[in-house]
This record gives structure tokens, C-alpha cells and sequence, in this order.
């Protein structure tokens, strides 16, 4: 009989199902309070499944350099897991350092950040390889003037192997589109600064669209819900989570309000406070926990706003700690920090770390194959005079003024003649065009910007060849 401790808590699992596909345990378990006692039903899984990718991370540290010569931590020596098959919600206060947790583990910090610590998957030391895992960010970066239907043809067209013909391409590109609730926008433009499109939930839906057409196995997403009202949210997160059972992919996801259906879909939850971990563990053993600490969750109120308001201290609001009176946050977080670490629970998880470094998994998979450096270049080209086209001030305003400054100057350098002050006369036109092209090719700066935004997304993602 396994049993993980919170505290004075004690989690026993009392039965589990060995038939359970993708070594998923259901387990029933007892949740015994010291003295009292408490019964509860929570599902722990085991999460191992031989073709996924099993994430550990041992005393990862994230600093960044504070600008008088020292060193500023934003992580603070974590230590945990995501396994395949499983959903890890990564939450706390904002600026805690979720983000900057998920760039750390997907291998995509910033240049001016240090790192220490492990991270290994399926128990090694490597490299993530192209389409086994993508990331879905904060911002989206989308081609404003595409539709739906082309941004993510588009991107199918890169992203899917030469081996793949045009019409599964087509099919996989909208059946994705249908699996996060966007058939009835299909045909509408993204939309940006000065053309409305898509709404902001809409956009975070074609972002995510984007990055889950190769299936990978292990998938981080920054805030997939942002903009999102609480039904789509979680229809979106259950979508998201909902293959992982039979393809068995590991999700990582930052997030900021679950409601209470998208929090049921997490198996373990992180709970960050600048930058250090103020719980991590079965999703379902929160609440326990933070009650047994003396902060117990409101009736009716959404856990997840209670842990977010308890160790929120961005706002010196003093929080109840049942009889032990008032407290700041920071003792608040001081206490619940110290009681996760003393917990038997935080044994489990260096534990469970150990286990699956143990275990290993062996190499990832081989890097998946992806269009042809030609197909890219021919996808690229057309798209890139697509989004022109249809860029009023891009290109056709820009053509407009080349026409009536060619008709100009050649109206005004008509008959310029051959003798001596011709050549005066040729070489002012010569100047006046030269700076006419480059001032015209200024104007085009902001939609050059743009497409760097979309490019340097595509290239992070491994998608394009160079
Ligand atoms: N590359 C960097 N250089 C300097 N500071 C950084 C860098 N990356 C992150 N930070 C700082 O680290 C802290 C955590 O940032 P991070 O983006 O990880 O927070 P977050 O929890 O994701 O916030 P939010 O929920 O608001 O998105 C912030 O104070 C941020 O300014």
C-alpha cells in the first residue's frame, strides 16, 4: 500500500487497477488527517508509458544578470516531473516564473539568463528533437492577413513530412481546426492593428491549432486559455488533454484561472511563488493541503482562486489562517513553503524524479521528418505574396506611389536631351530615385517586423529548415 504524506496528511492508495490502459493506476485512496480523519477520492497515475516522453527537472535554477554586476534568481531550486499521459498545470501569482519555467524545460531561455540544475527526458541528458515536442506561447505570433483555414494549411504544408499527400494534409490541417471549436470561423481573417478579425480567444486557439497538427508527445503551452470564457477554456484544456490518453503525450501548461472542470483535468499541479515551490503534487491533494496548513478553501469558491489569492503578495492583503489569526503573505507562503518541504510529499516526488531516471525510456525519437526544403521554399513564397496582396499598405498603395513617381519623373525628365547638362539633370533623377526607394523601402519596416515575429516562431519550433 503506497502513501504520500502533505503535512500531518497521509495519502494511502488502498486498491489499484492493473488493467488500467497506459499503465494509468486508478487508484482509491485514503486521506487521513493526523489526528482526524478524512476520506477522500483522488486518481493517482503512474503516467509510464513506454512511447512518451518522461520530463524531470532536480534543483533547476533560472537567474538573470540584475545590472550591478550580480545575479538576480527568478527559479529557485525545483524539483519535479511530468509523465506521459499526464496533464502538469503550472500555477501561481503573476511574474512568479511559470513562463520562464516552461523555456527553461523546452530548452528555449533567453540569452541573458544562466542556468543550473538537470533536465532530463526519459531519464537522459538530450536534445529535444523536431516533432516531438512544441510550444505554444504567450504571444501569439499569427499572419494577420491569412484565414484560419490558410494559416493553418500554411503551417500543415511546412510541418507534415513530403510522404503525406496534399489532401490528408488538407484533412489533418481541418480536423484540427474542428477540435478546437474553430469551423465557424474558418474563413475569417486573423486580423490585427487596424483590420479586426479573430477575437483574442479565437487567435490563442489558431496558436494552438498551429503547434498540435504533428501530434508531438510532449506539449508546453504558455496560457492556453487566455481570452478563452470558462466553457471554451474547457473544452479547449479537455481537447488538449483528452488524446494524450491513447497517444500518451505529456502536457505542460502555465495557467492562470482554471475553473473548476479545467482544474479536474490536471493530474499534478506546481504551484509557484517567486520562484520557488510552494506545492507540487497531485492536483487533486491540494486543496487538502492547504488546509491542513490552516487555509482552507472557502465553500463554493473555486480552489484554484483560493491557492492564487493566499500567496498572492503583490497586494499586502493579511490572509486568515483558521484559529491562528491574521497573517501576511509572506508568512502565509513561508509556512506552507516549509510544510511542503518537511512533507513526505516532497519526498515522493524526488522519489518518483529518481524512479523514471531510473527507468529511462531511452532516446527520443528520431527527429520526425518535415516538407522538403523546396516544398518549404515554394509554401513560403506563396504565402508571403499572399499576406502582400493582401496588404493594402504593403504593396499596393506601395505600387500605386511607384506609378505616379514614374509618370512624374518621366514627365519631368521627358527629352532630357544629350548635351552637358543633361548629364547634371540624369544624375539628380538617379539620386531622387535611389532615395525614393529607400525611404519606400522604410515604409515597409513594420510588415517586414511582423513576419520576423511569425519566422523566428517557426524557426524555434524546428519547423523550417533554416
Ligand atoms: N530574460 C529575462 N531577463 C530579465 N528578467 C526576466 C527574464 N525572464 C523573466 N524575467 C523576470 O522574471 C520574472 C518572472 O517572469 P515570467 O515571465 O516567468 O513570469 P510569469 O509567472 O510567467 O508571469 P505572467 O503570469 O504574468 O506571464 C519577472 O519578474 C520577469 O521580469
Amino acid at each position: 500500500m503506497a502513501s504520500i504524506h502533505f503535512g500531518d496528511y497521509e495519502l494511502r492508495s488502498m486498491h489499484a487497477n492493473s488493467e488500467i490502459k497506459n499503465s494509468t493506476k486508478e487508484v482509491d485512496t485514503i486521506l487521513v488527517p493526523n489526528p482526524r480523519e478524512a476520506i477522500n477520492s483522488v486518481t493517482v497515475q503512474t503516467g509510464l508509458d513506454d512511447n512518451g516522453v518522461s520530463l524531470t527537472w532536480e534543483d533547476l535554477w533560472v537567474t538573470v544578470a540584475d545590472g550591478r554586476g550580480g545575479s538576480r534568481p527568478i527559479l529557485q531550486g525545483l524539483t519535479g516531473y511530468a509523465s506521459p499521459g499526464q496533464v502538469l498545470a503550472i500555477m501561481g501569482p503573476s511574474g512568479c516564473g511559470k513562463s520562464t519555467l516552461l523555456d527553461a524545460l523546452a530548452g528555449r531561455l533567453g540569452s541573458n539568463t544562466r542556468q543550473s540544475g538537470d533536465i532530463l527526458f526519459n531519464g537522459c541528458k538530450q536534445s529535444l528533437t523536431y516533432g516531438t515536442s512544441a510550444y505554444v506561447t504567450q504571444d501569439d505570433t499569427l499572419i494577420t492577413t491569412l484565414t484560419v483555414r490558410e494559416a493553418v494549411y500554411y503551417s500543415a504544408q511546412l510541418q507534415l513530412p513530403n510522404s503525406m499527400s496534399k489532401s490528408e494534409k488538407k484533412e489533418r490541417a481541418e480536423m484540427t481546426i474542428r477540435e478546437m471549436g474553430l469551423q465557424d470561423c474558418m474563413n475569417t481573417r486573423i486580423g490585427g492593428w487596424g483590420a479586426k478579425g479573430l477575437s483574442g480567444g479565437q487567435k490563442r486557439r489558431v496558436s494552438i491549432c498551429i503547434e498540435i497538427l504533428t501530434r508531438p508527445k510532449l506539449l508546453f503551452l504558455d496560457e492556453p486559455t487566455s481570452g478563452l470564457d470558462s466553457a471554451a477554456s474547457y473544452y479547449v484544456m479537455s481537447r488538449i488533454a483528452r488524446p494524450d490518453k491513447r497517444e500518451g503525450r505529456t502536457i505542460i501548461t502555465s495557467i492562470h484561472q482554471p475553473s473548476t472542470e479545467v482544474f479536474a483535468l490536471f493530474h499534478n499541479l506546481c504551484l509557484l511563488s517567486s520562484g520557488k515551490v510552494v506545492y507540487f503534487g497531485p492536483a487533486s491533494a491540494a486543496n487538502e493541503f492547504f488546509s491542513l496548513n490552516g487555509f482552507p478553501c472557502p465553500t463554493l469558491q473555486n480552489p484554484s482562486d483560493h491557492f492564487l489569492r493566499t500567496i498572492n503578495k503583490d497586494f499586502d492583503e493579511d490572509i486568515e489562517q483558521g484559529s491562528g489569526g491574521r497573517k501576511t503573505t509572506e508568512e502565509v507562503i513561508d509556512i506552507l513553503r516549509k510544510s511542503y518541504k518537511s512533507s513526505n510529499g516532497y519526498q515522493e516526488i524526488r522519489r518518483q524524479v529518481a524512479e523514471i531516471c531510473k527507468k529511462g525510456g531511452g532516446v527520443l525519437e528520431k527527429k520526425k521528418s518535415h516538407a522538403s526544403f523546396l516544398t518549404q521554399c515554394l509554401v513560403l513564397t506563396r504565402r508571403s505574396f499572399v499576406n502582400m496582396s493582401r496588404d493594402l499598405g504593403y504593396y499596393w498603395l506601395r505600387i500605386a506611389v511607384y506609378v505616379v513617381m514614374a509618370l512624374g519623373l518621366g514627365t519631368i525628365f521627358f527629352n532630357v536631351g544629350s548635351t552637358y547638362n543633361s548629364i547634371e539633370a540624369r544624375g539628380s533623377m538617379l539620386m531622387f530615385i535611389v532615395s525614393l526607394l529607400t525611404f519606400m523601402a522604410i515604409g515597409g519596416f513594420p510588415s517586414f517586423v511582423e513576419d520576423m515575429k511569425v519566422y523566428e516562431g517557426e524557426r524555434l519550433n524546428g519547423t523550417l529548415w533554416c
